[in-house]
């Protein structure tokens, strides 16, 4: 199965993720929350790209079906994540000024990019390949994280997102979508897609460690 293969190789990259020095401090509770909030609102920018990506791919594609479970993950990121960050805003202070005023940062910009280019360059098939990580990994790093729970109430609502039903029921369907569009001819291609999108996923946690912005 395409997602089995998936998940194979890119076991380093979700290693690094899952234990990416951001988590570990987010569980431990030392996470800065200037850090946290560069996150957000980074991550802000992040969801509305991920929504597009779902609404282009949803029309792009002739397959109703695939369609359908396209615009049913968009909604499930409304009524879930953003819902949700809507919360964090408040009590974080960060307004929709402050996120209209911050810049994209550059492994944000490169991994939104990345999205948008699997659907020009692999198709319906490819971004959804592409998106399937955001899902898969967040739903293993969340089961990961509950296990102990991070002591700090914000980041433990952060954890929460990820193992909620409806999360993890949108992420199954996702899987399940994403084995019905492998086909053998556009397996490498999806492949690849997973692997970036992977790769992207660590790196957005450490752009936020570092506060990274486009300044050389
Ligand atoms: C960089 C980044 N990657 C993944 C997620 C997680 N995520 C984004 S949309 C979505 C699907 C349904 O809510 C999930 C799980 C994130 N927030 N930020």
């Amino acid at each position: 199965m395409f997602t089995d293969d998936a998940h194979t190789a890119t076991l380093a990259s979700w290693n690094a993720s899952k234990h990416h020095p951001f988590i570990q401090a987010l569980q431990a509770g030392t996470l800065p929350l200037s850090t946290f909030r560069y996150y957000l609102i980074q991550d802000h920018y992040y969801l509305q790209a991920f929504a597009k990506v779902h609404e282009l791919a949803a029309q792009q594609t002739t397959d109703a079906a695939a369609a359908a479970q396209l615009r049913a993950g968009a909604q499930s990121l409304e009524d879930g994540e953003v819902a949700n960050r809507q919360t964090f805003y408040r009590e974080l202070d960060i307004t929709p000024a402050e996120i209209a005023a911050t810049p994209v940062a550059p492994t944000n910009y490169a991994y939104t990019s990345h999205l948008y280019r699997m659907l020009v360059t692999a198709g319906t098939p490819g971004a959804i390949a592409g998106l399937l990580p955001c899902y898969w990994l967040y739903a293993e790093i969340g089961a990961e994280l509950a296990r102990t729970g991070s002591p700090v109430p914000i980041y433990q609502t952060w954890i929460d997102t990820y193992t909620a039903n409806d999360y993890t029921d949108a992420m199954t369907a996702q899987l399940a979508l994403t084995n019905r569009v492998a086909t053998p001819e556009n397996t490498s291609a999806l492949l690849a897609a997973f692997q970036k999108s992977s790769w992207y996923e660590c790196h957005f946690w450490q752009m936020a460690l570092d506060h990274e912005t486009w300044q050389l």
